[in-house]
């Protein structure tokens, strides 16, 4: 079984959902990623994903806008970019997800870009501006050199559109759970579980449920019927808060992390 599936699988077996951690690669340089991404692996993510810093987000708050402009300001670069993630592979087998953009993978060469993340060790990319329809090229390298595809499902899309999307992924499904961006909400929004149900309808890959997931009680409540609790901008505040004492992140993020994996028992 490759990481993602296993991680899940084991979750399912502790009858649990998996903690998701969204951390933005080179966030605030590459030293200190390397350290926030042990601290939240250390604190018991069981899927790591790692946003490639982008000049032109989509779906971004300011949260992850800014950490995105920390990383590119630090020197963070596609390439760079693989070399946090062999760094991760030195210590950690956490199952590495990109969060990228299709221009990145374009420019280099589709094979190319696929076969490089595969060599570094990473497990999955989601292309966040790829359509599935004309995601065919993607997904024939990553099918090619063993990583798996991950797509988003949201609040507006149609349920036809939801088969389209299981029949594309290949590695789990990101529903998100409102229309709008990213970034810390006070409230999960209302009818996420019936999503949730209609998404699993069309595939039998893990459905994960992210954005606005802040508090452990958000992560309780999303435990109890999707298979894995994204969490992306809480933690990436934490990096945010401590920018002048950097040797501060890391037990930061590792409080804070285990704080919300504490909510995923059901
Ligand atoms: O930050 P939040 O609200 O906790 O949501 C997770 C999110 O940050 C992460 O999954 C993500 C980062 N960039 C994205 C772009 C699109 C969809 C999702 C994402």
């Amino acid at each position: 079984m490759d990481r993602i599936a296993s991680a899940f699988a084991r979750a399912r077996s502790e009858n649990r959902a998996a903690f998701v951690a969204y951390l933005c690669a080179g966030d605030p340089d590459l030293e200190t990623s390397v350290a926030a991404c042990r601290a939240v692996i250390e604190a018991g993510t069981d899927v790591l994903e790692l946003g490639v810093p982008f000049s032109d987000p989509l779906a971004d708050g300011l949260t992850n806008q800014l950490a995105a402009q920390r990383a590119l300001a630090s020197g963070m670069t596609g390439v760079k970019v693989f070399e946090l993630v062999r760094r991760i592979r030195e210590f950690s087998q956490v199952p590495l997800v990109f969060y990228t953009y299709y221009n990145l993978i374009f420019a280099n060469g589709v094979d190319a870009y696929v076969k490089a993340a595969k060599d570094a060790g990473v497990d999955g990319i989601l292309t966040l501006d790829l359509p599935p329809e004309e995601s065919g090229e993607v997904a024939a390298a990553c099918a090619k050199h063993g990583v798996k595809t991950v797509f988003i499902v949201a609040p507006t899309t149609p349920e036809a559109r939801m088969a389209i999307i299981g029949k594309a992924a290949t590695g789990f499904i990101y529903y998100v759970s409102r229309e709008g961006v990213t970034g810390v909400r006070s409230e999960v929004a209302s009818n996420v579980p019936e999503a949730v149900a209609k998404i699993k309808a069309h595939t039998a890959l893990p459905v994960v449920v992210g954005f606005g997931i802040s508090k452990r009680e958000h992560v309780k409540e999303i435990a109890a019927y999707a298979d894995g609790v994204v969490v992306g901008s809480a933690l990436v505040n934490c990096i945010k808060d401590n920018l002048m004492e950097r040797a501060k992140i890391a037990p930061t993020l590792k409080a804070r992390a285990s704080d919300l994996v504490a909510g995923l028992g059901r």
